[in-house]
């Protein structure tokens, strides 16, 4: 953790969940407050399909709903496509891009993830947008690297700890139960925070939040969340569970 800066537990729950997942939500909404007290943020950035419902859902408790990606215009002829601003008609308060999976699955490039992080602004939203090496990557020594490049290329300059918050996710920790030691969290970190400082100035970049994602669990979470520069988590499968998303909050506390 980083003094002074309120961390923010995030959950992605990828492409999972229909309505019968709403009362998983609730409970999450319901539980927050209670496992990680008044000094942390919550968000389920749940699918699209869902983000109506789960916003209604989780309306009057700590937690905030968001998405998981947004296309870059504002509307247009897009079939199939997402804009930022009807994420927030939908009563998102976040959004991801540039998640690993994104950049994967479709060829996002970072020019592409840096303009959906303004379009997130632009919608009034605040952008958590995702970082981080492969394995390949991480082997050939490259890493601190990877994200130097990527934090010029997809981090737009303007970017505020009011209007952004950075995820380092290892590839290879994402759904594999691998997590890199905490002496390789807190290198990458401070890495971040470093370039960060270089790209968007000294103030705001030691205000901005940056998660841990990848493997984070109840039985790793305090660990985690203790190294340096750690501002929080995005979980992925751990947050598909109420119990397992809070447990994860309650380490946020005892940090
Ligand atoms: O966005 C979340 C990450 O990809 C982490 O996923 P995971 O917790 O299932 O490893």
């Amino acid at each position: 953790m980083t003094p002074g800066i309120r961390p923010l537990i995030a959950g992605n729950w990828k492409m999972h969940g229909t309505s019968a997942w709403l009362g998983e939500l609730r409970a999450i909404g319901e539980g927050f407050a209670e496992a990680a007290g008044e000094s942390a943020d919550g968000v389920i950035c749940v699918p699209a399909t869902l983000l109506a419902r789960a916003s209604e859902t989780l309306r009057g408790t700590p937690v905030a709903a968001g998405g998981q990606d947004c296309h870059a215009e504002e509307s247009g002829a897009h079939t199939g496509d997402i804009a930022a601003e009807m994420l927030a008609d939908c009563g998102a308060a976040y959004v991801i891009v540039g998640h690993s999976e994104r950049r994967a699955d479709h060829g996002e490039s970072d020019v592409e993830v840096a303009a959906k992080a303004k379009a997130v602004w632009r919608a009034g939203l605040m952008a958590i947008v995702c970082i981080g090496e492969t394995k390949a990557e991480r082997e050939a020594g490259e890493t601190l690297a990877v994200l130097s490049r990527q934090i010029a290329g997809s981090v737009p300059e303007g970017a505020t700890a009011a209007s952004t918050v950075i995820a380092y996710e290892p590839v290879w920790a994402i759904g594999t139960g691998l997590t890199p030691t905490a002496d390789d969290v807190a290198e990458a970190h401070a890495h971040i925070r470093r370039e960060l400082e270089g790209r968007i100035g000294q103030e705001n970049a030691r205000a901005m939040r940056i998660l841990y994602g990848g493997s984070v669990k109840p039985g790793n979470a305090r660990e985690l969340l203790s190294v340096p520069n750690v501002d929080g988590a995005l979980i992925g499968g751990a947050s598909l569970k109420a119990a397992d998303f809070l447990s994860i909050a309650a380490a946020a506390r005892l940090v």
